[in-house]
């Protein structure tokens, strides 16, 4: 087996998770030489613009996943929720490992929890996702804009009342203990915001590892580390992702859970504003054709007009 280099983006959380990745794939095979190699993407440069401004999520992967296609990594490890539905050509998502809590979680300075929060309080996130989800349920609620990594994130809520975090990023940092955020000289009382209040990203809490399609040495190594529940989630609520055509300019949630042999997916579009919510669910077998469903169903229920009026935000 050849040198194995691993790319990844070079946040504190990215890092850890190719930590992760590259320590199982080291217990599998010992006799692997694995380099790991940071990518500075334009996601990453460009911090003072909203993303769906930017061009959304992809910027996060696109150099990356150029990377890979000339050969200067062999396997990217990305948050799942940051890949886009589309893959750049020849790549795959060779392996879903076991996904970690799926949920947002609310991040509050005074210890309440979403509906105890004082009236027009200050919530950080950039995702519109979680703004049109949290004014569904709080329309006094300013939501301030809110980017950066995580920990940039979590040091900003010192001028703020919430901010809303994926809880898997925070737990895999190792800074979530119970219900209790804590890193470098902060500590903040957390609450889990239930699919019902907040459908999660399509992917959030999954980490994806993208290879060559043509590489089946890395494709055979990898298939060690996957998760085939947390694969057919993840496909499923992707696959959702893929019909209604988003990228995180749409404010879009898809969550899927196993049930014995097929899958519950939920899903969520919005305006951005809150005003309108539509949220569906359906239970499958196949997990493409549960998501390419549930969004056919919400696309023909208004969600077409949803998605329409988002430009115009
Ligand atoms: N877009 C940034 C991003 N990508 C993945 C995560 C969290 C970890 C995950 O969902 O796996 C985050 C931060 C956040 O939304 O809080």
């Amino acid at each position: 087996m050849r040198r194995l280099r691993v790319g990844t983006r070079k946040s504190q959380l990215a890092t850890t998770q190719t930590g992760d990745v590259v320590a199982a794939l080291k217990k599998e095979r010992p006799d692997l030489d694995i380099e790991t190699v940071e990518i500075v993407t334009r996601g990453d440069q460009i911090l003072d613009v909203s993303l769906s401004k930017v061009g959304g999520k992809g910027l996060f992967v696109s150099e990356i996943e150029k990377a890979l296609q000339e050969g200067v990594i062999d396997l990217a490890v990305h948050s799942a929720k940051d890949v886009p539905a589309i893959l750049a050509q020849g790549l795959v998502i060779g392996a879903i490992p076991t996904r970690e809590d799926a949920r947002d979680l609310l991040i509050v300075k005074h210890g309440q929890s979403l509906l105890e929060l004082p009236e027009g309080a200050r919530v950080g996130t950039s995702s519109l996702r979680r703004r049109a989800q949290l004014l569904a349920i709080r329309p006094d609620l300013e939501i301030v804009s809110l980017r950066g990594n995580i920990d940039t994130r979590l040091r900003k809520l010192q001028d703020l009342d919430a901010i809303v975090l994926a809880a898997a990023g925070i737990r895999r940092m190792g800074w979530l203990t119970e219900n209790r955020v804590s890193t470098t000289g902060v500590a903040y009382e957390a609450t889990p915001l239930t699919p019902f209040e907040c459908v999660p990203a399509a992917g959030q809490g999954a980490l994806a590892i993208e290879c060559r399609e043509q590489d089946t040495e890395v494709r055979e190594l990898l298939a060690a580390l996957h998760d085939r529940e947390a694969a057919r989630c993840v496909t499923a609520e992707r696959a959702f992702l893929a019909e209604v055509g988003g990228s995180c300019q749409v404010p879009v949630g898809a969550y899927a859970t196993p049930s014995f042999s097929r899958l519950n997916l939920t899903a969520m579009l919005a305006d951005a504003s809150g005003n309108v919510v539509l949220r569906g669910a359906l239970m499958g077998e196949d997990a493409r054709e549960l998501g390419r469903e549930l969004a056919a169903r919400m696309l023909a229920s208004g969600g077409d007009r949803l998605l329409s009026m988002v430009g115009e935000v």
